[in-house]
């Protein structure tokens, strides 16, 4: 039976690093015969272009109806400066919101050949084998009220609402206790308990739960000590639940320990295991355009499709060791290149993974 992908490459260097995830997937196609059927939609600036809106219900429905969705990125200072009920942005929320993809799953992994372009010293990142679960359809991304007022003074007043209700807390950490069941069996959850309620509960509905994963180590962190901790010991860690803009900018910071932004692939999953699999990292639009990025991430995305929405974890494993061999070839897009080593542009590298493959 073929297997339904919707391909929305978005804006900035989205395109050049969506179109290498896609010859790497119609490889495998070719050799594993999955029988994939590809099909291409308009998120982000380039919906607004096209639409005047950054998703359409169209083709949110086309992408609900697909066996999984590959994303490149969205957004650029090409459209800063409209509403913001119409950023490239909103596209993005509108999409993973539209189809309940409420978990994030961000692993943040150093492959071996890269302990060199790590921000960290080789000793502090080798072996680095994190997974960051961020809730990604509430908290403060969703709340209302939201908006920006003008008080009776005449000063305007921008304003958001940090959310969650149990049940939203519950799913997410289930998530987490799950994984880490597979994992290491450590969770270290990462809250504001300190200042924030809505933490409060989020800390409370963890301990609830955490009877029933008697083979998991709760441990909860506030999230100011837990960036520092990221950078100062970052294999303290094994599996990491928070919020979803804690996570956005945990999952950011941990990316570095890798070597780049453009190394964090990231799936996102709802209740029945439907997945939108896309690159940590936004559309660079310092360098879009030039050839140079890195499309390892969007790669390694499509490699965790494969594994979590269509049942293929042995080709998915079969690209990341496809990954792994043109390390050691010594191949480094420019955000990964170090001394000794072969500097090659998006294409260069997308077609080595698809040699290698
Ligand atoms: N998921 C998404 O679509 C997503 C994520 C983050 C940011 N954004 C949007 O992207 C735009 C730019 O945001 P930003 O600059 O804050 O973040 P960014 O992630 O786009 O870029 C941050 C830095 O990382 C570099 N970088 C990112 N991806 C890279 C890659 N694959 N290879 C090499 N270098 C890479 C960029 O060149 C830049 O220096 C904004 O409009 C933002 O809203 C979108
Ligand atoms: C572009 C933006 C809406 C998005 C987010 O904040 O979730 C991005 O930063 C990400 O990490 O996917
Ligand atoms: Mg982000």
């Amino acid at each position: 039976m073929s297997k339904k992908i919707m391909i929305l490459p978005g804006d900035g260097i989205g395109p050049e690093i969506v179109e290498q995830a896609v010859a790497v997937l119609k490889t495998a196609d070719e050799k594993f015969g999955l029988g994939l059927e590809f099909s291409e939609g308009l998120i982000g600036g380039a919906s607004i272009d096209a639409h005047g809106e950054p998703l359409t219900d169209a083709e949110l429905k086309k992408a609900g109806e697909c066996d999984a969705v590959l994303l490149g990125a969205v957004g650029g200072p090409k459209w800063d400066k409209l509403d913001r009920a119409i950023r490239p942005e909103k596209g993005l929320l509108k999409i993973r919101s539209g189809l309940g993809l409420y978990a994030n799953l961000r692993p943040a992994i150093l492959y071996p050949q890269l302990a060199d372009a790590s921000s960290l010293k080789p000793e502090v990142v080798s072996g680095l084998d994190i997974l960051i679960v961020r809730e990604l359809t509430g908290g403060i991304y969703f709340g209302e009220p939201r908006g920006i007022r003008t008080l009776e003074n005449g000063e305007k007043q921008g304003f958001n609402t940090y959310v969650y209700k149990e049940s939203e807390i519950e799913r997410i950490a289930r998530t987490a206790f799950e994984a880490a069941q597979k994992r290491g069996g450590k969770l270290c959850s990462v809250d504001k308990a300190n200042v924030l309620e809505v933490t409060v509960l989020w800390r409370e509905v963890l301990d609830r739960l955490a009877p029933e994963y008697p083979d998991v180590e709760l441990s909860h962190m506030y999230v100011d000590n837990a960036a520092m901790q990221l950078v100062r010991a970052p294999k303290q860690f094994d599996v990491m639940v928070t919020g979803n803009m804690f996570g956005d900018i945990l999952s950011d910071a941990a990316a570095m320990l890798t070597g780049s932004i453009g190394m964090l692939p990231s799936a996102s999953l709802n209740e029945s295991g439907f997945g939108l699999y896309e690159p940590c990292h936004g559309s660079a639009p310092d360098i879009a355009g030039q050839g140079i990025a890195n499309p390892l991430a969007t790669i390694l995305s499509a490699a965790m499709m494969l594994r979590y929405s269509l049942d293929m974890g042995d080709v998915a494993d079969a690209i990341e060791a496809a990954v792994s061999k043109v390390l050691d070839q010594g191949l480094r897009t420019a955000d990964i290149y170090t001394e000794g080593c072969k500097k090659v542009s998006t294409a260069e590298m997308g077609a080595a993974v698809v040699a290698a493959l």
